[in-house]
C-alpha cells in the first residue's frame, strides 16, 4: 500500500439508494476532483475553504454524469488527516460506477478495506484501539455493543492505558537514571512509591482483564441454548422470542434436525437463541447427528433453557404428593432430569421452563406451581418459569429472567469494558510482566534488572494503543474493515 496515493471508494453500501457518498482522500484529492466538478456560479472548488458544501455537476469527458453535492476537507482537518473530498451523488449503481471509474482515470486508486481508517491511525487522528472501535461501532447491533464501541472510540480505554503507561515510563526513566550513577549508589526511584504504583497498575489491569468476560459476550451476543425432549415446543419458543416464524413447528416429534440460531436484543443486550434437536433415543441417523450437535451447543451456550411440557410434567414427572414438605430423600423426576444436565454441564446456568400451560385449567396450574416449588426447592440454583410458547404468556417474564443472568450492572457505570481479544491478550501479558516487576522489587533486585521487565510491560501497553505495531498486525486489523471505511 502506498500512502502517497490518493484513494477513492464508495462510503455507502453498494446497490441502489437515495444518495451515495464517494470518498476521495490523499494529497491529490482536491486537485483531482476540482477539474471534473462544475459548481453553480463561478467559484472553483480548489479555492473553497475546508468543511464547506457545494452543489454542482460532475462532468466526465463531455458527459454530465450527475448533479452532486461535494464537501471539501483540507488536511489535516479531516477524518483521515489528509485532503479529502466527498461526493454525494444520486444512489444509482450506474452513477456510482461511472464516478468511481472517472476518478480512477484521473489518478485515484481504489481504496483497500479499512484504508481510510488506517490512514487516520497513521496520521495520528486516532490510536489503534480507537480505530478498532470504529469497526465495532459499524458492527454494533444493540445498545450494549454500541455503548462499548462508542466508549472505546472516544478514547476511554486508550486514556486509561496511556495513563498507566506514562506513570510506568516515568519510573522506568528514574530507575534507568540510577544505572548512570551506579557507582554512587543513589536511588532516584523511591521504592515504596514504586510499589504503590505497581499495586495500582495491578488493580487496574485485573479489572480490565475481568471485564473481558462481560465485554466479549456482550459484543458477540449471549448464546442461549433451548433444549428438551422432542415436541415440548422448543421451536415454538424460539419463534415466540424472535417474534417471527423462524423455525418449522409441527406436532411430529423430531421436527428440528439441525440447530437454528438467531439474535435479538433484550434490554439493549444481544441474546443469540439456539433451537436444538429434541433429545431422545433414536435410530434415525440424521436425528442422532442433530442430537449430538445439541450437546455441543449446550457446552457452547452461556445459558441453557431446559424446556418441559406441562401435561407430562404434571402426570409423570410430578406425582401428586400428600400435603406437607417432601421427605427430602426423593426428588421428583424433573429434578432428576435437571440433575443429569447439571452434572453433565456443571456451572452452566439452567433455566427450567414448563411450556404449554395454556392446556391447563386454573386449578391444575396452581397445583403445578406448588409442586414445582416443593420439588425444586432442593435443587441448587434452579430457576423455573411457566409459559405458553403458543399464546406468548410468560415470554416477557422469560426475557426479564435472562437479563438477570447478565451482569448489566457492569454496563451502567462508565467503567471501561474490554471487548477485543487482542487487547485482552496484551493486558494478560502486561500483568504478567508487572507481577515480575513486583517480585523483583520484593527481592530487592537492582534497577537494571527491574528496568527490563518494566520495558516489557510498557511494550504490551504500546501494543494496545498501536505505539508499537507492525505491518502484519495492521494488515490483519484493517483487512477486517469494509471497503470505504
Ligand atoms: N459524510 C461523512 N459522514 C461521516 C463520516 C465521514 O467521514 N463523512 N465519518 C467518518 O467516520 C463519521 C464522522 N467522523 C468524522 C470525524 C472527523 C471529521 C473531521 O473533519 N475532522 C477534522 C475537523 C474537526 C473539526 O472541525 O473540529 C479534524 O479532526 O481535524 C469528519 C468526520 C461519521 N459520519
Ligand atoms: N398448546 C400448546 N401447544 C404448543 C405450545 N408450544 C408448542 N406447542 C405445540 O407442540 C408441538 C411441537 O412444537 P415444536 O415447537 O415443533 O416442538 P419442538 O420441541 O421444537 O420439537 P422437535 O423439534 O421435534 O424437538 C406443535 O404442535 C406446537 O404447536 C404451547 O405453548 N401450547
Ligand atoms: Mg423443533
Amino acid at each position: 500500500m502506498d500512502f502517497n496515493d490518493t484513494i477513492v471508494a464508495l462510503a455507502t453500501p453498494s446497490g441502489a439508494g437515495a444518495i451515495s457518498i464517494i470518498r476521495v482522500s490523499g494529497p491529490q484529492a482536491i486537485l483531482i476532483v476540482s477539474p471534473v466538478f462544475k459548481p453553480k456560479g463561478k467559484k472553483v472548488l480548489a479555492e473553497q475553504p475546508s468543511h464547506t458544501l457545494h452543489l454542482g455537476n460532475l462532468v466526465g469527458g463531455h458527459r454530465n454524469l450527475d448533479e452532486v453535492l461535494v464537501s471539501i476537507f483540507r488536511a489535516p482537518k479531516s477524518y483521515t488527516g489528509e485532503e479529502t473530498i466527498e461526493i454525494s451523488c444520486h444512489g444509482s449503481p450506474y452513477i456510482q460506477q461511472e464516478i468511481l471509474q472517472l476518478l480512477i482515470r484521473k489518478g485515484c486508486r481504489a481504496a483497500e478495506a479499512g484504508e481510510f481508517t488506517l490512514r487516520a491511525f497513521l496520521n495520528g487522528k486516532m490510536d489503534l484501539s480507537q480505530a478498532e472501535a470504529v469497526a465495532d461501532l459499524i458492527n454494533s447491533e444493540n445498545a450494549a455493543s454500541h455503548q462499548m464501541a462508542m466508549q472505546q472510540m472516544r478514547g476511554g480505554f486508550s486514556n486509561e492505558i496511556q495513563k498507566l503507561r506514562e506513570e510506568l515510563l516515568n519510573f522506568a526513566s528514574l530507575i534507568e537514571l540510577e544505572l548512570d550513577f551506579a557507582e554512587e549508589d543513589v536511588e532516584f526511584a523511591n521504592r515504596e512509591q514504586f510499589q504503590n504504583l505497581i499495586s495500582k497498575i495491578q488493580t487496574v489491569l485485573k479489572r480490565l482483564i475481568d471485564s473481558f468476560a462481560t465485554g466479549n459476550v456482550l459484543k458477540n451476543g449471549i448464546p442461549v441454548a433451548i433444549v428438551g425432549e422432542p415436541n415440548v415446543g422448543k421451536s415454538t419458543l424460539l419463534n415466540a422470542l424472535l417474534n417471527e416464524d423462524r423455525a418449522i413447528v409441527s406436532e411430529i416429534a423430531g421436527t428440528t434436525r439441525d440447530t437454528i440460531e438467531d439474535e435479538i436484543s433484550i434490554g439493549g443486550v444481544g441474546f443469540r437463541f439456539i433451537d436444538t434437536a429434541g433429545i431422545r433415543e433414536t435410530k434415525d441417523v440424521v436425528e442422532s447427528i442433530g442430537i449430538k450437535k445439541t450437546f455441543e451447543k449446550i457446552s457452547q451456550a452461556q445459558i441453557v433453557i431446559f424446556l418441559l411440557e406441562a401435561p407430562s410434567a404434571l402426570r409423570s414427572s410430578l406425582p401428586r404428593r400428600q400435603a406437607g414438605p417432601p421427605k427430602g430423600e426423593k426428588l421428583s423426576e424433573i429434578s432428576i432430569e435437571i440433575e443429569k444436565i447439571r452434572n453433565r454441564f456443571p456451572q452452566k446456568p439452567i433455566l427450567i421452563i414448563i411450556n404449554k400451560i395454556d392446556r391447563l385449567s386454573e386449578k391444575e396450574l396452581q397445583n403445578l406451581k406448588t409442586d414445582l416449588n416443593v420439588s425444586l426447592s432442593g435443587v441448587e440454583g434452579s430457576h423455573f418459569l411457566l409459559l405458553s410458547a403458543k399464546t406468548g404468556a410468560g415470554v416477557e417474564e422469560l426475557k426479564n429472567k435472562l437479563l438477570e443472568y447478565v451482569n448489566v450492572g457492569a454496563l451502567r457505570n462508565s467503567d471501561t469494558i474490554v471487548t477485543n481479544s487482542r487487547h485482552y491478550a496484551a493486558l494478560l501479558k502486561a500483568l504478567e510482566e508487572i507481577n515480575k516487576v513486583e517480585d523483583g522489587l520484593n527481592a530487592n533486585l537492582s534497577g537494571d534488572l527491574l528496568a527490563i521487565d518494566i520495558r516489557q510491560a510498557l511494550l504490551h501497553f504500546g501494543e494496545i494503543t498501536g505505539e508499537i505495531t507492525n505491518d502484519d498486525l495492521l494488515g490483519n486489523i484493517f483487512a477486517n474493515f469494509c471497503i470505504g471505511k
